[in-house]
């Protein structure tokens, strides 16, 4: 007899163990871990996965009691070390065992069991994007010698068509019309033939110039130890882990390209993560370019289809690679040997719905129990990572850092200048551009170059404020201000996606709603006004490409607006926080960043860390080909350390305050933080979750060293869509199980209706 240990999804219920079932002979065979299987729980039928299977019963449990698997619903999507990492997933990060399961299976494919109401029967809902055959029409041997009769112009279209070469029916139906009856009475007679293909989506192309990864001559001196140590930590199979520190430009990409290489020359397949922002087809093709058809992309801008029909080219060993955002890292590539990070410090990582997993610490396991290397890379590496290559190691696995410092070919990183705007506001300057700015960007459309604006626009820019009561008006069910519109005057809650008219100063409609008066102005600057500014500064033979969250929204659209800055002889690309990384266009000799410091006020202690890190990287857009480059920030705090570490191109500036900072303060990288939030309608509902929540962990840690309980207080954002939020901050020691102590404290909480809650380990966001 075997048994399998299967995770049940079933969604209403806090079930944080895998449950024992008998195989039935006859499942033998399909009942293998990673399969997606039907079984009774409690009395009703419900989807689990097998994360193990045993020869022998479970200790403890009368083998004449288990119930059987009834039926298995769908192929393996992981093995075993994949349902390890699940269930750790699970423990570390506080959620359900299925949640942390679910990141493994196929993409679009779910299976679950509902009824349309109580007293229903049960029903078993299978949703799967499964693979897509096409059929494909050539001539056949027959063709040579056949002559269509006089009326049968169909017949002779389609030879006519099919002479060129080989086609897809649908495509064919498209030049000749209805075919389908045409091709049957040709295929008779065999004077063609037809035959399925697989036929794969997901795989457009660019013509991005920069989207191919020419292999240069010869590494740099850092490349050359980037790769060594990659290759050393690969072999060791121990889930050792190298942090490629370069700065921009530094050539990390072809680092990456090498290592894979020798990967996949050992027999190593490889994972490939970059953040979802850049995941431009420029990266896409830099890894397409090098390994062809050996390489799989995994998006979110993929169509459920096309992410399936990627994630299936890795699980049946055609695509040995695979590039992705985040959830690439449960794609099912065999013999894995190397997992690669790129802009490992990006708060993507994070993922911020549940299950709510870091993928460098995923990824740091998944290394561990597959024997692979993990390789993370950044030109501003995140502090936690920078901690554990100091010390050496971290929860069992080598830790280490290797530094390139120079860009290859001798380009040079970019002179930074920092312009003060306080002063330009008082030498009378009203211009969104200070002088400075101003005149680099004249020099850059007279010697017809590029340039990039960066507009840092997380954090409070572009709202109204009254000049003469101070009122911004807020969302009234979110407490947020709200952003304004100059193109549709319209002020929109960028929380719940309201949205009213609303004029600002000089338009004579304009009220401030708090006091009546006209002087309800905008106060910081939008993308588009600054796409208008421009436009006024630098006159007609300028292009100027605006890319931000509303000139993306459509599918290809971020690509589109590449290729024209690609193209154009002469532009400059304005944007927000998506500009800043991964771009590599060598005529891009100016950078600008209109506001540095909006970021630095956020109330989050990683705010600094965020401002350099973006600064930093936005820097590192210019002066990338032979020409020189220039960065000039904007900004209204010159002399803190974030900014004056870009500045001189020098990170000990920023660490040296930042780090002090934190250990004083008990934050990461020093201790770990979670942030539970409570949300509901009922305020005092939420506020008596959250204060027993905040007691039950008090009596759990309270007299244990390196363990703090902050709160319960109101969340930054107070009230969302009419909720209201609390929270409860815990710092712990680096090794604690900071997970499992919150699930098993909010397991006890007692059931209010209408309250959630969400539980964040090692959070990003605290607001
Ligand atoms: N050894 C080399 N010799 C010459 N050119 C190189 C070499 N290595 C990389 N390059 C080129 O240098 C440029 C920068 O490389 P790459 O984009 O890999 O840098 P990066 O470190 O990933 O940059 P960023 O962090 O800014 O994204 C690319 O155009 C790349 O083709
Ligand atoms: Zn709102």
């Amino acid at each position: 007899m075997r048994y399998a240990s299967v995770v049940v999804d079933i969604a209403t219920r806090a079930l944080d163990e895998p449950f024992d079932y008998v195989v039935p002979e006859g499942l033998a065979g399909a009942c293998v871990v990673g399969a997606t299987v039907l079984v009774t729980f409690s009395h009703r039928h419900a989807v689990g996965y097998v994360v193990a299977l045993a020869d022998e019963a479970p200790a403890g449990v009368e083998a004449g009691r288990l119930l059987p698997v009834e039926a298995v619903l769908a192929a393996p999507a992981f093995d075993e070390a994949g349902a390890r990492v699940a269930l750790w997933l699970a423990r570390e990060y506080a959620c359900p065992p299925a949640d942390a399961v679910r990141l493994f299976l196929a993409p679009g494919q779910t299976v679950k069991v509902t009824r349309a109401g109580e007293g229903a029967p049960w029903e078993l809902v299978c949703e799967s994007s499964g693979p897509v055959d096409e059929r494909w029409v050539a001539l056949g041997e027959a063709a040579e010698g056949f002559r269509p009769r006089a009326n049968a112009s169909r017949q002779r279209q389609v030879i006519e068509a099919l002479e060129a070469g080989p086609m897809r029916l649908a495509e064919l139906a498209a030049t000749a019309g209805a075919v389908s009856q045409t091709v049957a009475a040709l295929e008779r007679r065999g004077v063609v033939r037809v035959w399925r293909a697989r036929h794969v989506r997901g795989q457009g192309g660019t013509s991005l110039s920069s989207a191919v990864a020419a292999r240069p001559r010869e590494l740099t001196r850092g490349q050359r130890a980037a790769l060594a140590a990659i290759d050393e930590a690969r072999e060791a199979a121990a889930g050792d882990v190298v942090l490629v520190d370069g700065v921009t430009g530094s050539g990390k990409t072809e680092v990456y390209l090498d290592a894979i290489e020798h990967a996949l020359a050992a027999g190593r397949g490889a994972i490939v993560l970059v953040p979802e922002i850049s995941l431009t087809p420029q990266t896409v093709g830099r890894f397409r370019s090098r390994f062809g058809d050996e390489v799989a992309v995994l998006h979110s801008r993929l169509s459920a289809g096309e992410r399936f029909d990627q994630w299936d080219l890795a699980r049946r060993g055609e695509a040995r690679v695979v590039v992705g955002a985040r959830s690439a890292l449960f794609a099912p590539v065999a013999d894995l040997g190397l997992i690669v990070i790129d802009e490992e410090h990006e708060g993507s990582y994070k993922q911020d719905k549940s299950p709510r997993y870091h993928a460098r610490e995923v990824a740091a396991r998944l290394a561990a129990e597959r024997g692979c290397a993990l390789v993370l890379g950044s030109a501003t590496p995140s502090l936690e990572s920078l901690r554990r290559c100091e010390v050496g190691s971290w929860r069992g696995a080598r830790w280490r850092r290797v530094e390139m410092r120079e860009r290859p070919g001798g380009a040079r990183l970019p002179e930074v200048r920092v312009v003060d705007m306080a002063s330009q506001f008082r030498g009378g300057r009203r211009s969104v551009f200070s002088a400075p700015l101003a005149e680099a960007l004249e020099g850059v459309r007279d010697r017809r170059e590029k340039a990039v604006l960066l507009l840092n626009r997380r954090g409070f820019s572009n709202f109204l404020m009254c000049r003469d009561c101070g009122c911004v008006p807020e969302c009234p069910h979110c407490s947020c201000a709200l952003t304004y519109h100059e193109r549709t005057h319209t002020l929109e809650c960028h929380t719940c996606g309201r949205s009213w008219p609303q004029r600002a100063y000089p338009d004579p409609t304009t009220r401030c709603p708090n006091c009546g008066s006209r002087y309800m102005a905008a106060y910081g600057v939008g993308t588009e006004r600054v796409e208008d500014e421009l436009r006024l500064l630098l006159g007609d033979g300028v292009e100027v490409i605006r890319m931000d969250a509303d000139a993306t929204r459509r599918k290809g659209a971020h690509q589109e607006l590449l290729e024209r800055f690609d193209a154009a002889e002469c532009a400059v690309l304005v944007g927000t926080q998506m500009i800043a990384k991964g771009l590599d266009f060598p005529e891009v000799t100016l950078v600008g960043v209109v506001n540095a410091d909006t970021t630095l006020k956020l109330p989050d202690f990683r705010a600094a860390e965020r401002t350099y890190d973006l600064l930093e990287q936005v820097a590192g857009r210019a002066g990338r080909g032979g020409a020189a480059g220039e960065v000039i920030i904007q900004t209204y705090w010159a002399d803190h350390p974030a900014i004056q570490a870009v500045a001189r191109h020098d990170r000990d500036v920023f660490l040296a305050y930042e780090l002090e900072d934190r250990r004083d303060s008990g934050y990461p990288p020093f201790s770990r933080a979670a942030n539970a939030v409570v949300w509901g309608r009922d305020a005092r509902a939420v506020a008596a979750s959250a204060d027993e929540l905040a007691r039950l962990v008090r009596e759990e840690v309270g007299g244990e060293g390196g363990w703090e309980v902050l709160g319960p207080t109101d969340c930054v954002k107070a009230r969302v869509k009419d909720r209201v939020r609390r929270h409860v901050v815990v710092k712990a020691p680096l090794d604690a199980d900071l997970g499992p102590v919150l699930s098993r404290c909010a397991a006890r909480l007692p059931r209010r209706q209408g309250i959630r809650m969400a539980l964040d380990v090692d959070a990003y966001d605290f607001m």
